[in-house]
């Protein structure tokens, strides 16, 4: 982890979560007060609890944010929401290029790259996820697929305060698999002579890690160079979890 960098660990709930999660997101409000001197804090539910969410956690150590959005916004698209509505909802980001919207609605860069200048268009901070599969990996093209990946996804005009990348090998989603520490440096590495080559505030713009973290590895993996946070699934439902994760930054 780079000191200089404050770390985020943002919990993506996927589509988990119900109006009676409440009381578990307001556990993690009460815990991250006690956290603000380690790292900064994200919960992004689900879109049908991120105003109720988002109004709860008003004052508090803990944003909230969303996990996708349309490219424009605003018309006649059925069923999508626009940056500005999860904004005026009080989501602070938006992650975008997930593994599971890249695979589930056939998301290319290009449309993850329209994505993220909506975020920043409304305001909000956008999280570009990026990762390769298992059968990438195992063909030794990690570091081309991630970095395609970032050329194609990334706007220009990236700053440490508006993007946050995310690196999430997709065979460690939800799988219990993880890369080794070399493995994380190795494609963190990467990813940030990407970014300093890029942007001018390339050296500050958070990377974090995604994939299986919780509270028994997240030690190690923060401790990684250049990993500066987490983007947790299935942990980040648990406050307990979620809480003991950022302890570990
Ligand atoms: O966005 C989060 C990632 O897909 C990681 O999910 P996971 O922690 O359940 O493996």
């Amino acid at each position: 982890m780079t000191d200089a960098i404050r770390p985020l660990i943002a919990g993506n709930w996927k589509m988990n979560g119900l109006k009676s999660s409440l009381g578990e997101f307001e556990a993690m409000i009460a815990g991250a007060g006690a956290l603000a001197g380690k790292a900064d804090l994200l919960v992004c539910p689900p879109v049908t609890l991120i105003a109720g969410f988002a109004d709860r956690a008003l004052g508090s150590k803990l944003a909230v944010g969303a996990q996708d959005c349309h490219a424009k916004a605003s018309g006649a698209h059925t069923g999508d929401l626009s940056a500005e509505m999860l904004a005026d909802a009080g989501a602070g980001a938006i992650i975008v290029g997930h593994s599971e919207r890249r695979a589930d609605h056939g998301e290319t860069d290009a449309v993850v790259r329209q994505k993220a200048e909506a975020a920043w268009r409304a305001g909000l901070v956008a999280i570009v996820c990026i990762g390769e599969t298992q059968k990438q990996r195992d063909a030794g093209q990690t570091l081309d697929i991630c970095g395609g990946q970032l050329a194609g996804s990334l706007p220009d005009g990236a700053t440490a305060a508006n993007l946050v990348v995310a690196y999430e090998p997709v065979w460690a989603i939800g799988t219990g698999l993880t890369p080794t520490p070399k493995d994380v440096e190795q494609v963190h590495r990467f990813i940030r002579d990407v970014l300093t080559s890029r942007f001018k505030e390339g050296s500050k713009i958070r990377i974090l890690y995604g994939g299986s973290v919780k509270p028994s590895n997240a030690a190690e993996l923060m401790a990684v160079a250049d990993v500066n946070g987490a983007l947790v699934g299935g942990a980040s439902l648990k406050a307990t979890d979620f809480l003991a994760i950022a302890e570990a930054c």
